[in-house]
């Protein structure tokens, strides 16, 4: 049986911290302002709006919602993004994607203000993932990675590890930072040849496919510390991630459940990014 690593304690204690954070300024006349950009109504975009709105309100933190119908011309979503912008009250924006096919996305991405972008969409905010300085904040859900191995104590340096998924808001942005924690990153995609032995290599192995249950028996190796950032909605309704849990569960040394795994820690490094661009303001 393998350990399982629920999202909540680390959430927890990111909260605790935010939550004093949250005061400070609101002694000083700042209430930090997050805007939820959503283009549709994807189960998975609804889906993290309820962590997020949940998460926001024990932190303290207001959100304004932003909502388009699914076929919302590109120049309402540009419009949004500029009020976005103006508007002084507001500190970040998180806007779900991907955005529906007939949106330019990367324009829409281009236009977010940099110091607003919480969830490092902005081409400034991924260099810095990539270069590993200057201003910006990585993806919420690659950080969510980040902090979850190391509240359970992680040691990344010289440590094998294989993200299945190579997307600009996980795959791409984690392998930097898993690089910068000096850990053998192999970062495998749909073309990967022998996926399963790449997996199986992994000393950790990171499931951002973006598809459900892919990641089965074939692809996991005993004691593997196994992360499933997947966020998939079945024919029922209900959430299940890239890996096929129970096979996970039988052989890994850990693995983190969905839900209440890496989504629930993504809703407390969304609202930690939230409390230090309303802290950046001031100074
Ligand atoms: N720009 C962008 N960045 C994303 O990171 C992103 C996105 N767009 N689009 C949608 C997907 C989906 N996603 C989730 C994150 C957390 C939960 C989450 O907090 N889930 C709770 C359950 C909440 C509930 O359903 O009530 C949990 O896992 O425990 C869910 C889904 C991030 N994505």
């Amino acid at each position: 049986m393998a350990e399982v690593w629920k999202g909540a304690p680390v959430a927890q204690a990111l909260t605790e911290r935010l939550i004093l954070r949250a005061q400070a300024l609101a002694a000083r006349g700042v209430i930090p302002t997050l805007a939820i950009l959503r283009v549709g109504e994807r189960p998975e975009d609804l889906s993290y709006e309820r962590g997020a709105l949940k998460r926001c309100e024990k932190v303290g933190i207001a959100v304004k919602q932003f909502n388009l119908p699914a076929d919302a011309a590109q120049e309402a979503l540009m419009e949004t993004i500029r009020r976005i912008n103006d508007d002084p009250a507001i500190h970040g924006c998180l806007m779900f994607r991907p955005l529906p096919g007939h949106m330019d996305e990367k324009a829409a991405c281009a236009a977010l203000a940099p110091a607003k972008d919480v969830d490092g969409i902005t081409a400034g905010s991924l260099a810095a993932v990539f270069a590993g300085a200057g201003e910006g904040y990585p993806p919420c859900t690659a950080q969510a990675c980040m902090e979850i191995l190391a509240y359970y104590g992680c040691d990344l340096t010289g440590k094998r590890v294989t993200v299945v998924g190579r997307s600009l808001v996980v795959g791409r942005p984690l392998a930097m930072l898993l690089l910068h924690k000096n850990a053998t990153v192999t970062l495998c995609h749909t073309r990967t040849a022998d996926l399963a032995a790449e997996c199986r290599r992994g000393e950790v192995l990171v499931a951002a496919a973006g598809k459900a249950r892919v990641i089965g028996a074939d692809h996991l190796s005993p004691g593997q510390l196994v992360l499933d950032v997947g966020i998939n909605v079945d024919e029922t309704g209900n959430l299940v991630g890239d890996v096929d849990f129970a096979a996970a569960d039988a052989v890994a040394g850990a693995v983190t459940p969905v839900p209440g795994g890496v989504g629930a820690v993504t809703t407390s490094v969304l609202a930690a990014h939230v409390i230090d661009a309303a802290e950046k303001t001031l100074s």
